[in-house]
């Protein structure tokens, strides 16, 4: 089954063209990852996913409904965990405890209960006494481990990350990929880092030029994305 499907999506920018006629599908239970030169669109493919843009032609299919109004969306995102590639974008509150229990308080549930997840969810994110730290004091890995914590304690049934692995050291990269594989529910992860991808995922695309290509997930420690991207070689 697709949880999500796009279908000859056509966007622009005012000033530049993205896609004209792409489709893509994400299978549920699937952890995909998507690498490609910046500037390619990928950032542009999530927000589209996530209804932040609309394409001016083409299909929006989540959960097996097409999304086109502004409404349409509301399931998805309270359904989709989606981490904006700048963590800036994501918090907006004084400490990380009142970010992290922002979402799960909107939903309705009881305090003492978000209280606990609060916790656990910074514990899980090797983030545990960090409740009452200001955000804006905290390093750019901290922020970003912060802003996934907000996600996570919502407890969404599929994930989106842009470059989660921006700003962490190799300890948190670990931690992360912990993490990520006992989700074990459907993602789309954003990332340059092709071994990251590769350990973690069922699949690995590569998009550029408003194509999506298929990259080999090797295990050898080789990265295929080293033979260059002019276009991407495949072999
Ligand atoms: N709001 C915007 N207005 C105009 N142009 C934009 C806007 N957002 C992105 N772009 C342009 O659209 C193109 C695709 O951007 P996008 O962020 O989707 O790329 P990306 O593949 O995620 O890149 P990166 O790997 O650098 O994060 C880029 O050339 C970018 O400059």
């Amino acid at each position: 089954m697709n949880l999500i499907k796009l279908e000859g999506i056509f966007f622009s920018y005012p000033e530049r063209t993205i896609f004209e006629n792409l489709s893509f599908e994400l299978e549920a239970g699937l952890r995909l990852g998507i690498m490609g030169p910046n500037g390619a669109g990928k950032t542009t493919l999530v927000r589209l996913i996530m209804g932040l843009n609309r394409p001016s032609q083409g299909r929006v299919i989540i959960f097996g409904k097409e999304r086109r109004r502004e409404e349409d969306f509301y399931e998805v995102r309270a359904r989709i965990g989606f981490l904006f590639q700048d963590p800036d974008d994501q918090l907006f509150c004084p400490t990380v405890a009142e970010d992290v229990a922002f979402g799960p308080l909107n939903l309705g549930w009881p305090r003492q209960e978000v209280e606990k997840i609060v916790r656990e969810t910074l514990r899980l994110l090797g983030l545990k006494g960090f409740e009452n730290r200001l955000i804006h004091r905290l390093s750019g890995g901290e922020k970003r481990l912060v802003a996934l914590a907000t996600i996570l304690a919502m407890k969404p049934e599929a994930l989106i990350l842009d470059e989660p692995t921006g700003d962490l050291d190799p300890l948190n990269t670990a931690r992360l990929m912990n993490v990520l594989e006992t989700f074990g529910k459907s993602q789309i992860i954003i990332s340059h880092d092709y071994h990251f991808l590769a350990r973690l995922c069922n699949r690995i695309l590569w998009l550029e030029g408003n194509a999506f290509k298929e990259i080999p997930i090797e295990t050898t420690g080789r990265n295929p994305a080293d033979t260059g991207y002019q276009p991407y070689s495949l072999r």
